[in-house]
């Protein structure tokens, strides 16, 4: 877990109280199951009384990366010309990548279009079978982890108009006791800002959400679970 404060800057003209001193100001869950532990680390907080959804945040930029590197290889552009939206979660038939809503994305079809999903999906399952034992995608996941964190402190410091997808508590899909889901949020001086709606989704989109719902649901009961048995 990488856990960074901002607040608590020993050159900070005040200090803060002891107690405060040992709180994080933001956490960012990068162990897996990310879509188990961001509920571990909620309700734990929640637990001892101070959780702010603001300021939680699984680490799902990779996902993002792979999806621009992937979708640019086809379609033969640079990855940073082919910004991918990656939704809903971090493993597997959870991660969701909104294709229809990129340039480069959205005409991309039928046997191609279910071999890159899937590569996107299983990207990382990918890499620790190759490693056979030896960690996942360490380089990449530093690059992944840098970028993200990156967002959040432009957005700490002021910056407008930073929005990437990173998992967080979510209202989009609490009515279906779904708490926690990743979408585009827009990062501001608080950490989270603005959770923005998902948007136009194509026919496939729309399967590839309904398929994912019931894991993604049993994924954030298991984490919620495991604190409420401690
Ligand atoms: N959010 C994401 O996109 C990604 C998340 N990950 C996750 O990041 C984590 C680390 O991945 P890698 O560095 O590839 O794994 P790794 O297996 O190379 O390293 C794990 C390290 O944790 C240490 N460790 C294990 N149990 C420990 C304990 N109880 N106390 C202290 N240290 C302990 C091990 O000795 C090892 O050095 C994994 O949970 C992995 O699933 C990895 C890649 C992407
Ligand atoms: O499953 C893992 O440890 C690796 C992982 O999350 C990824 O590469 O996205």
């Amino acid at each position: 877990m990488t856990i960074f404060s901002t607040s608590t800057h020993p050159s900070s003209a005040t200090s803060p109280a002891p107690s405060a001193m040992l709180l994080p100001t933001h956490v960012l869950v990068i162990p897996n199951p990310v879509n188990s532990t961001v509920p571990i680390v909620a309700s734990t907080l929640a637990k001892a009384g101070v959780y702010n959804p603001a300021r939680v945040f699984g680490v799902t930029t990779f996902d993002v990366v792979r999806a621009a590197r992937f979708t640019a290889g086809i379609a033969g552009v640079r990855p940073a010309e082919a910004p991918i939206t990656v939704v809903r979660g971090h493993s597997g038939a959870t991660i969701v990548p909104l294709l229809s809503q990129s340039t480069h994305g959205k005409g991309i079809k039928g046997e191609v279009y279910d071999k890159l999903v899937h590569r996107i999906q299983f990207g990382g399952d990918e890499v620790v079978k190759a490693k056979d034992g030896a960690g996942s995608a360490t380089l990449s996941m530093a690059y992944a982890g840098a970028k993200f964190t990156d967002a959040l402190l432009r957005g700490l410091s002021g910056e407008k108009g930073v929005v990437v997808p990173t998992f967080v508590g979510s209202p989009l899909y609490k009515n279906q006791r779904i708490d926690s889901f990743s979408s585009n949020v827009e990062l501001g001086v608080n950490g989270v800002d603005k959770i923005h709606p998902l948007g136009q989704l194509s026919a496939e989109e729309e399967k590839l959400m309904e398929a994912c719902l019931t894991e993604l649901k049993q994924n954030i009961e298991k984490g919620r679970a495991f604190v409420e048995s401690l």
